[in-house]
């Protein structure tokens, strides 16, 4: 799908220079993907040039978060130009299919169509590719860990028992693969009054720290739940973009902080996997 070459990752139509970050989830809906979009916009914010795949293909969602309103565009039949927003460029199986279509391939064809968005899409040269993986730890994850060795893993979760339990699991798989986890994102881990600015920890307090500790990682950040986030997403403004000043932002500009002052760079010698996950 991909070379390497002088530390960078080498795609048909580009290079990712610095990192691809998957990011993963045990349970679906604890803001996987608006964790995706706003450490895009955190990572551009900070001068870096950033490209989001959108994995999630099922249940896709970033061109919406985004704001994404061009379609791709094909220049030939083995050369799609990425739509653009505020110089992220983000590919979709959302960009392809109305929003309101079921998305029902099976999982072999799904994986051909990440191929497709790494090998056909042209990325230009770009620092950081983001994976907004999907939920859990099923076939389509394990695929798409296991056709990008080189991409590292960050996992959100909420405070919650149940989702930090279930996102545990995702530490076994990125085992399995060979992928550095790089820490977890605890989202929705408080809310602030807004009258007397206290913090209240609706879904419990420490789930993301315990999370972290399990799987010998760092808890890269602690996103609080704002009704903004929210509605910023339903409407494809994110939040980093338009009040970066903002609680919310300056967390995500931290943890985009912490991912850029790791090592940049891709190491030559990881081999792919050679594990049959697709399903007969
Ligand atoms: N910090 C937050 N504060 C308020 N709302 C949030 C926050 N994070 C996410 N949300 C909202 O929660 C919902 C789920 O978020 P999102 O779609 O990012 O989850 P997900 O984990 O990607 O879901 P799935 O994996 O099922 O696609 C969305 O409506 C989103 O706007």
């Amino acid at each position: 799908m991909y070379d390497v070459k002088d530390k960078k990752i080498v795609l048909e139509h580009g290079t990712i220079n610095k990192g691809i970050i998957a990011v993963a989830s045990g349970k679906g809906g604890v803001g996987k993907s608006t964790v995706t979009v706003n450490l895009a916009t955190a990572l551009a914010e900070l001068g870096h040039k950033v490209g989001i795949i959108d994995a999630d293909v099922r249940g896709f969602s970033v061109p919406r978060i985004l704001g994404v309103t061009d379609k791709p565009r094909a220049v030939s039949e083995k050369e799609i130009i990425p739509p653009e927003v505020k110089g992220i460029k983000a590919i979709s199986m959302g960009s392809f299919v109305d929003e309101n279509s079921p998305v029902i391939w099976r999982a072999p064809l799904l994986a051909g169509a990440l191929e497709q968005f790494f090998k056909d899409v042209r990325w230009g040269e770009i620092d950081y590719m983001l994976i907004d993986l999907p939920p859990g730890t099923g076939d389509m994850p394990l695929n798409i860990m296991q056709k990008v060795p080189h991409a590292e893993t960050l996992v959100v979760t909420t405070p919650q028992v149940t989702a930090t339990k279930v996102a545990g699991r995702i530490g076994a798989m990125a085992d399995k693969m060979d992928h550095e986890i790089i820490g977890v994102v605890e989202n929705m881990a408080y809310y602030r009054c807004s009258e007397c600015g206290s913090k209240d920890y609706i879904f419990g307090e420490d789930g993301g720290q315990d999370l972290a500790d399990f799987m010998e990682t760092e808890l890269l950040g602690q996103l609080p739940l704002i009704s903004e986030v929210r509605r910023r997403s339903d409407s494809g403004n994110p939040i980093v973009f338009d009040e970066p000043e903002s609680e919310i932002s300056q967390e995500f500009i931290k943890i985009a902080k912490k991912l850029v002052e790791r090592e940049q760079g891709f190491d030559e010698k990881v081999e792919p996997l050679k594990l049959n996950m697709d399903p007969k």
